[in-house]
């Protein structure tokens, strides 16, 4: 502190304005169209500094533990990889608070497999999604941070069939406990495996399961894993042993890595770093 006879020294309180590193100041954001709406609210597409093409999550009041979320977003704002969506910061001075990433042109993974003509997504294409949702969780598993809810509708893609997995962590904020309980009517159950259905165990070896079904996804061109089976029925299945069947078309390498996701004990699933090993041989060889 400066003795009180001796004038502040000029910079002092001038590094940071008001506006932490993270916080990003709301008068240089021009909210543009609405992208949709997700478990939070409204998405819309906005510019940033009057040239930067975001996406804007406007978190509904009482959907998210949002201090918690906050102090999140200071490290997830570190998490920087090409194939992760950039969070660029939040707009936490006012309600609602505003969640500000990296814009993804063609939206989610799993409406734009669902609407591209299968001709143009052919298995050489398909796999190198895969590759690329791959190497950025193994960004993920290298820095320790779970995703929680790994799937192909938290993927994005931008042009030349660039995909990058978005809202990574973004699950431990939700307080609709239909959400976060495995019992609940919104819980992922299709994408978790044993040991989070029976003790919500969430770990890298679970985002790898999640990772066997987004391949799934993928390969079937956006089916929905088990078709209409009511999620209490999937939970038993999974319990059985019952895996997702082979994809029309699917090469047997690549479901066999499938399969090595669905181990039932998370210690002899592959890593994500293993896996893109895998893949990459894959891809190399066959195709
Ligand atoms: C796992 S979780 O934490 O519960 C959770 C997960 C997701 C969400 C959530 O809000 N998701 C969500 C909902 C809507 C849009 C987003 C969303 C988020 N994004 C981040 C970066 N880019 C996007 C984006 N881009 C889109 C979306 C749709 C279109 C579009 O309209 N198209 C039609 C014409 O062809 C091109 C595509 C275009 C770009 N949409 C994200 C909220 C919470």
């Amino acid at each position: 502190t400066t003795p009180c006879d001796r004038p502040a020294p000029p910079t002092a309180g001038l590094s940071h304005g008001q506006y932490d590193k993270w916080e990003i100041d709301p008068s240089e954001l021009v909210l543009l169209e609405e992208l949709g709406a997700g478990q939070f609210g409204v998405v819309r597409r906005g510019k940033w500094r009057g040239r930067i093409d975001t996406a804007v999550k406007m978190m509904k009041e009482g959907t998210m533990s949002e201090d918690d979320f906050i102090d999140e977003a200071k490290v997830m704002t570190k998490l920087q990889h090409q194939n992760l969506v950039q969070l660029y910061g939040v707009c936490s001075k006012h309600r609602p608070i505003y969640i500000v990433t990296e814009y993804m042109r063609h939206g989610s993974l799993f409406n734009y497999l669902r609407r591209t003509s299968p001709d143009q997504l052919g298995p050489a294409v398909l796999l190198d999604m895969c590759i690329q949702v791959c190497k950025g969780m193994a960004y993920l598993e290298r820095h320790n941070y779970i995703h929680r809810d790994l799937a192909a509708r938290n993927c994005l893609v931008g042009d030349e069939n660039v995909v990058k997995v978005a809202d990574f962590g973004l699950a431990r904020y939700v307080l609709d406990d239909q959400y976060t309980s495995s019992g609940g009517t919104k819980f992922p159950i299709k994408w978790a495996p044993p040991e989070v259905l029976n003790y919500t165990r969430f770990s890298s070896k679970s985002d790898v399961w999640a990772f066997g079904v987004l391949m799934w996804e993928v390969f079937t061109c956006g089916k929905v894993p088990y078709g209409r089976v009511k999620n209490s029925e999937v939970a038993e299945m999974v319990q059985r042993g019952m895996l997702l069947e082979k994809p029309k078309g699917c090469l047997n390498e690549i479901y066999n890595v499938m399969r090595l996701c669905w181990r039932r004990l998370p210690e002899e699933r592959p890593s994500f770093r293993a896996l893109k090993e895998e893949l990459a041989v894959i891809a190399n060889s066959v195709l």
